[in-house]
């Protein structure tokens, strides 16, 4: 490892708790504390902002901007402290709170997330599955037992759940999330492809795997296209 730079060492300031991330930032922090949790596996205690930027896939003026909205800034010669860097991050991405979270849809999307293992260790309990099919419900996936959707107000407040994910098809998601609103949910993840109207209070969020196709399709087609042009210029130039 190189010798980490004193800058590096995060502590806590207290003007910068409480400060607005920008979307792309808290994505950029979420790598970060994964990064930082495999480095907590394997016992690495101490780490530069050039190690941890190049683990994460960024350069470290970005890593250390990112740092700053935590109001983290560093001391010369000592390196992050990793373990006090990861829940500095988990504290700021809500992590240390409870997150309790109920799935409304047990298709083949529902299923696969429920089913998912890895939710736990990143702070997230499935703690309910429901579905309107009466077929699907009673079924296990994992540890947990399908639920009648008409019995969802009274399971969310016996799991007391806090965070929803819908999986639900487009036609069902409005009504599922007025549902679940008037339940008292207000951080609800959707992946029906459809645009939801909630109170101003509730935090949606929507997956949309076509979308992000799509913006991966246009980089690539630019990547080609100049890399056509690179071609095209050094023939002439020959
Ligand atoms: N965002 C993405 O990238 C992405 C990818 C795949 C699917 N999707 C969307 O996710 C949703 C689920 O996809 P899927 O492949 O799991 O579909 P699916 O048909 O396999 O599952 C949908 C489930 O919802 C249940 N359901 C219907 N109405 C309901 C209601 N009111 N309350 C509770 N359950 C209800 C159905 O019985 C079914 O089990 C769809 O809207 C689909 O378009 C999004």
């Amino acid at each position: 490892m190189s010798i980490p730079d004193e800058r590096d060492l995060v502590r806590p300031a207290a003007s910068g708790h409480g400060r607005h991330i920008p979307p792309a930032s808290l994505a950029r922090l979420t790598v970060y504390l994964r990064v930082l949790g495999t480095m907590m596996t394997e016992g690495i205690e101490r780490v530069s902002s050039e190690e941890l930027a190049e683990a994460a896939g960024v350069n470290s003026p970005k890593l250390r901007k990112d740092l700053s909205y935590l109001g983290s800034y560093g001391t010369r010669g000592v390196g992050y402290d990793v373990p006090y860097l990861s829940g500095q991050i988990s504290a700021a991405l809500g992590l240390t709170l409870d997150w309790r979270v109920a799935i409304v849809g047990a298709g083949h999307l529902g299923r696969a997330l429920a089913g998912y293992p890895g939710f736990g260790s990143r702070g997230f309990e499935v703690v309910a599955l429901f579905d309107a099919d009466q077929m699907a419900v009673g079924q296990e996936v994992g540890w947990l037992r399908i639920s009648p959707v008409e019995a969802m107000e009274s399971i969310l407040e016996k799991t007391r759940a806090n965070m929803a994910v819908l999986a639900v098809p487009a036609e069902a998601a409005q009504g599922m999330c007025d549902r679940l609103v008037a339940a008292g949910i207000t951080s609800i993840l959707s992946f029906a492809p459809v645009v939801l109207q909630a109170p101003a209070e509730v935090q949606i969020r929507k997956v949309d795997m076509a979308t992000e196709l799509q913006i991966l399709a246009y980089h690539a087609q630019r990547a080609q296209v100049s890399a056509l042009a690179t071609d095209a210029q050094a023939r002439i130039l020959r």
